[in-house]
């Protein structure tokens, strides 16, 4: 690890601890302060700044007219308020389900679902600034009168936990407002906008605590910490109370008619996932194309990746078409796809050299699985000659923003020093199996079994709601002869253990312990 420095960044600066290859070479870059048109705003009783970006739409999708913006209102929150409710949404409990951008545990809060709230207390210190300066400013700023709150959700970024929040675009939301809670000299990078499709365009957007930062459904934005803590609360606005009770996307259907790609791209998306009536593959497939067709690159990438796996002979290499135009246009999702498509020989003869050349490409844009993939391809010689040192240095990389096979196989790498590093395995094994990785998360069970303290039986536990057998032995096992602690219950063991083999050796093993 790198050694803390302090950049200087015109006249920010920021604390810099590891940094990632994408990093070093490109330094974090924050939204020009001095290019955006700012104002002095009042709304009801707040007063304060807003600043406006606009970001060519020509910049993502060639030809196309038209701009998107994104906001950023200053000092119309106290900062004491964003403490408070700092203070108060730090000491809720968060959810592990999976995220729906990249499938990880989502560490997310939500206060207000479907328009409701849930938690009464934030809803009582959140209402007024809702109604009186969120509402009115959302209406105003995207005329749309009927704007109304869709959900509320905390987002909780800690450095065992969650490192990145891809690139992606709110699809389900008109407009989001993002509220910063977090000092930003507490963490380093944060909430970015990306109007390319390289990650080289990246700039971040420092939130002092009550910032607001205000976008709409075509902008594509992600968040990426490389130390620290930050929390963010957000706003996802729907464009009418109607929108907000069937949890539907009805802004879409007018703009993707009238040819806006991005209206088209993230309605696909809708589709694929039902949330338009039922699941419609095909309706997707005809947005995908007919944005593809106008150069949206994450459309290209879509569609490929559907007609791959439909493996069509003749689509295949319309699919590798598309993620190749997609690739060379920088977009780091295409340019790993295209290297899992020559690594496999998929609609292209295989080609082990250009797999690593396009998997390199993504790791450098901070893909993590590409680098995970990488540093493997670098270990075995696979199309690059055999450097461990490289393998190495990427597998670090993934492993330290959290990717769990990254994690995974670092702690495996520390038994297979002499003498065996204990320690430096379980560390690892926690940090992945906090990531809810099922194989980490067994092998930690069986490490700490013999400990006897119960968390084993706690991870079995989660393991079996993940549909492990091997857990579900395990619990079973416990039930029946009072491993880890656990009361000594037969009916919940039968029930774990339905097969007759595992009843038998059971039968035995609980005889040899005589519990039973
Ligand atoms: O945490 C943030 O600032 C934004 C997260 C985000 O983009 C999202 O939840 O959609
Ligand atoms: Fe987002």
């Amino acid at each position: 690890m790198v050694s803390p420095r302090l950049y200087e960044l015109g006249t920010l600066s920021v604390l810099v601890a590891s940094r990632s290859a994408w990093e070093l070479s490109h330094g974090i870059t924050y939204l020009d302060p001095s290019s955006p048109v700012s104002r002095n705003l009042q709304i009801g009783g707040y007063q304060g700044l807003e600043e406006r970006w606009l970001l060519e739409k020509s910049l993502r999708i060639p030809n196309l007219p038209g701009s998107s913006s994104c906001m950023r209102l200053s000092k119309l929150l106290a900062p004491s308020f964003a403490q408070q409710l700092l203070a108060q949404v730090q000491s809720q409990s968060y959810a592990v389900d999976n995220d729906s951008v990249d499938g990880l545990p989502s560490f997310e809060y939500y206060p207000m679902i479907n328009g409701t709230w849930s938690d009464e207390e934030l809803g009582k210190l959140l209402q007024p600034m809702v109604q009186e300066l969120i509402l009115p400013y959302v209406r105003s700023r995207y005329s749309c009168e009927e704007c109304t709150v869709a959900e509320i959700l905390v987002r909780r970024y800690l450095s065992e936990e969650r490192r990145t929040h891809n690139l992606h675009f709110d699809g389900h939301a008109y407009a989001t407002v993002v509220l910063g809670l977090t000092p930003p000299d507490e963490y380093e990078g944060g909430l970015y906008i990306q109007p390319t499709p390289h990650s080289n365009s990246r700039r971040f957007v420092q939130l002092e605590p009550g910032d607001l930062f205000v976008h709409s459904f075509d902008l594509q934005h992600g968040v990426r910490l490389w130390s620290g803590s930050r929390y963010s609360l957000i706003f996802w606005i729907k464009s009418s109370p109607a929108a907000v009770a069937t949890g539907t996307t009805p802004w879409y259907h007018r703009s993707a008619a009238e040819g806006d790609p991005d209206a088209m791209y993230n309605l696909a998306g809708q589709f694929l996932q039902g949330i338009e009536g039922e699941v419609d593959v095909m309706e997707a497939l005809r947005l995908y194309e007919k944005a593809a067709k106008m150069g949206h690159y994450g459309a290209q990438h879509h569609l490929s990746l559907m007609l791959l796996e439909a493996a069509e002979p003749n689509e295949l290499v319309r699919a590798a078409r598309g993620l190749r135009h997609a690739a060379d246009a920088g977009f780091a999702l295409a340019q790993k796809s295209l290297a899992f498509a020559y690594a496999n020989g998929q609609g292209l003869s295989q080609d082990l050299a250009k797999a690593a050349h396009w998997m390199l490409q993504a790791a450098e844009q901070d893909d993590l699985e590409a680098a995970y993939v990488l540093s493997s391809m670098y270990r075995h010689g696979q199309g690059f000659p055999t450097n461990n040192l490289e393998a190495d240095r990427w597998l670090r990389a993934s492993a330290e923003a959290n990717y769990a096979d990254a994690m995974r196989e670092i702690a495996e790498q520390q038994l297979r020093v002499t003498p065996a590093n204990w320690s430096g395995y379980e560390f690892w094994l926690r940090r992945a199996a906090r990531q809810r990785d099922a194989a980490s998360m067994r092998l930690l069970a069986e490490l700490v079994q013999e400990r006897g303290d119960g968390e084993a039986v706690s991870l079995w536990r989660k393991l079996v709601k993940l549909g492990d057998p091997e857990a579900q032995w395990q619990l079973g096992r416990c039930y029946a002869t009072g491993r880890g602690t656990l009361p000594v219950k037969p009916a919940k063991a039968r029930a774990l253990l339905p097969g007759q083999g595992q009843k038998d050796i059971l039968a035995k093993e609980c005889v040899y312990s005589g519990r039973v």
